[in-house]
């Protein structure tokens, strides 16, 4: 008789991997290759952001003392003594009375610790002369950005391990990075198993289909920030299926199979990891899909044993082997986050175990909805496309209700709004802060 496997909690599956887990090295990417990257190093401020007072409007830069008896009565008369733009520096000092047209971004003139904007200020121009009309006074500081009101030197502006988004690139050139120490991504290796499979270019053959795990996982390995390698897809023989994984666990940081993970009669991963000496760490998790998740360890190196299914090899994959490509890559948050929305239609299925269905999330009258999309079975591809989230119904429930309280697992933000819905979202939030006022 076939061993019963005992299934543990998918909570408990996340920390028993993340037991393993280990770091990259550091390398250098191009300032412009850096978007998508791993910071390898704390982004520390060596100079203060701006480095200099500077003006943040086209104006005046003068002496706020002079100003203390302008109003628009008896409007004070400032000569001018100069003019910047930014990138220029005014030599010499401002005196009494003196005021330096000015350029937003120009560094503050010595002297001056105010500035006042083009609009407000008559200008004059007599025999030659400009000088400027002040209807009011200024304070000390008045229209000044002063060094460091950005960033001081010596700020921590981002730690090791943090994504590198475009705004964190803006940060990189501003201090000098042209190249940037980035975490090295994690070799991780592909092999699909399975005698039904059949390659992208074949065409369809009594039995078969094609592996489309692979270039599934493939893709989510880049996603979650790895360098995919892929071995190839092998036949369900117990030899060849030993070797390759042998052979190709030495080459990557991390392997993942698909298929042959389950009990049936050529489901030889488990004998393989046996065999090449490796523990198993779980190989039945209380989860759908993907109950048959399995991953095994040796040396400290981890083997992903992702179910044939592809929902379930998708699902396998987000919950146990991103989050350590991500601590690989030094983040501190190497899950996938959770968000909480409402259920968009009925489940009634009871639910043994934790279930993690395809969904999608969207707006409806300003609200957070989380609706299942296409088929929930463990080994259907059609609903996964569709998929922005995953929804979790924790199991041990008779079903669920349309409107209740759920969990969401969010995979990935690319797909946008339409403008209407863009709009409408805000009225709504208007709508429900006077509400609630
Ligand atoms: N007696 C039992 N049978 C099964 C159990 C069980 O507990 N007892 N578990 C079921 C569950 S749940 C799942 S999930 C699957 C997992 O099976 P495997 O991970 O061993 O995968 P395979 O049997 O090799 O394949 C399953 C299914 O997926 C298709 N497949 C495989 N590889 C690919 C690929 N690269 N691309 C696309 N599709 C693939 C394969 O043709 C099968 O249809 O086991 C259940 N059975
Ligand atoms: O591992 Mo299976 O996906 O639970 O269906």
């Amino acid at each position: 008789m076939v061993e019963r496997r005992k299934p543990i909690k998918v909570n408990e599956a996340i920390e028993r991997v993340m037991n393993y887990k280990r770091g990259g090295s550091v390398r250098f990417v191009s300032i412009e290759e850096s978007y998508g990257h791993f910071l390898g190093e704390d982004l520390i401020a060596d100079h203060h952001v701006p480095p200099f007072d500077r003006s943040p409007y086209d104006g005046f830069a003068l002496r706020a003392k002079d100003t203390e008896e302008a109003s628009r009565n008896s409007p004070l008369q400032f000569e001018v003594v100069g003019e910047i733009g930014a990138g220029s520096v005014f030599d010499g000092e401002v005196r009494h009375m003196q005021a330096v047209r000015i350029m937003t971004g120009a560094q503050i003139p010595a002297g001056c610790d105010a500035v006042v904007m083009l609009e407000l200020v008559e200008e004059l121009n007599e025999d030659g002369k400009s000088s400027i009309l002040l209807k009011r006074s200024l304070t000390a500081g008045e229209n000044i950005s002063v060094a460091g009101e950005d960033t001081k030197k010596g700020d921590v502006l981002a730690q090791k391990g943090t994504y590198v988004n475009p705004g964190i690139v803006a940060l990189l050139a501003t201090f000098g990075y042209k190249q940037v120490p980035v975490s090295a991504k994690p070799k991780i290796g592909i092999i699909a198993t399975g005698s039904e499979l059949l390659d992208i270019d074949e065409p369809l053959k009594p039995g078969k289909i094609r592996n489309s795990n692979a270039f599934m996982v493939y893709s989510q390995i880049i996603r979650a920030g790895g360098e995919p390698i892929y071995f190839g897809q092998f036949s369900d023989d117990f030899d060849t299926c030993y070797e390759q994984v042998n052979d190709a666990f030495h080459q990557v940081d991390f392997l993942i199979t698909t298929g042959g993970v389950s009990v049936g009669d050529f489901d030889y991963l488990p004998a393989i990891y046996e065999k090449i000496g490796a523990t198993v760490l779980f190989n039945k998790v209380g989860m759908r899909p993907g109950s048959v998740t399995t991953v095994a360890e040796k040396n400290g190196k981890l083997l992903f044993g992702l179910s044939g299914n592809p929902s379930a090899c998708y699902v396998g994959f987000e919950l146990f082997t991103r989050p350590i490509i991500r601590n690989f890559l030094h983040s501190d948050h190497p899950v996938l986050k959770k968000e909480v929305a409402f259920l968009g239609t009925d489940f009634p299925k009871p639910n043994p175990f934790d279930r993690f269905v395809r969904g999608h999330l969207s707006y409806e009258n300003g609200r957070l909805m989380a609706t299942p999309v296409g088929l929930d079975k463990s080994n259907v591809v059609s609903s996964l496309g569709a998929a922005n989230i995953l929804i979790l119904l924790p199991g041990g429930t008779r079903g669920y209700e349309r409107g209740m309280e759920v969990s969401v697992i969010l995979l990935e933000d690319q797909e946008g709004m339409k403008v209407q819905e863009f709009i409408q979202s805000d009225r709504n939030a208007r709508r429900r802060q006077r509400h609630d006022g």
